[in-house]
């Protein structure tokens, strides 16, 4: 298995399954994909923005949800495994990505069998665990402890992303610059001031890059 990240933004999701795992899936899809829910009762309270359709395929209606919708990726989340079988070959037959949520992993015979990792993010930074299906419950518990760990990631990314440029704009060479962002990075300074807002992060970034660069030439 290899982590990637797949933008989603103007893909469409399907999620065959109204329980707690296709409403999870689909309040995580909805934050890019337009996603449709299709089930017989939907028991969870929150699928997101997704659009509900209240529908009980047989696996050939199922198939044929998929055919017609045509999606980036379809995730079958229902308790009927003839269902998940029959989307997942759907699936597979138009190109779609597949999430099985009744396997514990990828899915022989499946080309585009995914896993969804448990999530971490803060801003642009995203951290991904899987456990190749093994234990689904030891990467929720991994990413509760990550967590915290990630505090103020995002906002390093975005400083650090603004200084990149800037450093490029500026006479320094390839080295130099690769220095001076990796100083900026390791800074507990520079961490502490974006995590508390105590002191100006820039500033301390700033002096880090001059620290390493010798400053102004
Ligand atoms: C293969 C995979 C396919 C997929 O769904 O993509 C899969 C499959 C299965 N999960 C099952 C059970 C549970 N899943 C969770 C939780 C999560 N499961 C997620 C992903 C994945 N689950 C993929 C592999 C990920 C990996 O590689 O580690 C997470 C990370 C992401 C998400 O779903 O959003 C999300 C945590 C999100 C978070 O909190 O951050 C909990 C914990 C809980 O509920 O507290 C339990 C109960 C405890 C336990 O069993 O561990 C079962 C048995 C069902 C049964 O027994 O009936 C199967 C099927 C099987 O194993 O056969
Ligand atoms: N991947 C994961 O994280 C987890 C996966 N699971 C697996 O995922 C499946 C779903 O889990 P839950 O949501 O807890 O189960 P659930 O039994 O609460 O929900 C199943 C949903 O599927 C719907 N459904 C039934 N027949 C359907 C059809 N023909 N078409 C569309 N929808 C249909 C039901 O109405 C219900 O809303 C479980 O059967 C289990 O195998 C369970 C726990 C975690």
């Amino acid at each position: 298995m290899i982590p990637l990240y797949h933008d989603f933004t103007d893909e469409r999701v399907l999620v065959f399954g109204g329980g707690p795992v296709g409403a999870r899936k689909a309040r995580r899809f909805a934050a890019e994909a337009a996603v449709t829910v299709v089930s017989p009762t939907f028991d969870a309270n929150d699928y997101g923005d997704a659009e509900l359709v209240r529908a009980a395929p047989t696996p050939e209606d199922a198939a044929d949800w998929v055919r017609r919708v045509d999606p980036a990726l379809v995730v079958a989340a229902t308790d009927d495994e003839a269902v998940n079988d029959a989307v997942g070959d759907a699936a597979d037959e138009v190109g779609a990505l597949v999430n099985r949520a009744d396997r514990s992993r990828s899915v022989d015979g499946l080309t585009k069998s995914v896993v969804v990792p448990a999530t971490v993010e803060d801003g642009d930074v995203r951290v991904a665990i899987s456990t190749g299906g093994a234990s689904p419950a030891l990467s929720k518990h991994l990413r509760e402890r990550i967590e915290a760990e990630l505090d103020g990631a995002g906002a390093m990314a975005e400083l650090t992303g603004a200084l990149r440029e800037e450093l490029r704009a500026g006479p320094y060479t390839a080295a130099e610059r690769r220095d001076a962002v990796r100083a900026v990075v390791r800074s507990d300074r520079v961490w502490k001031a974006l995590r508390t807002g105590e002191t100006k992060a820039r500033e301390e970034a700033d002096r880090v890059i001059r620290n390493t660069v010798g400053g102004e030439r």
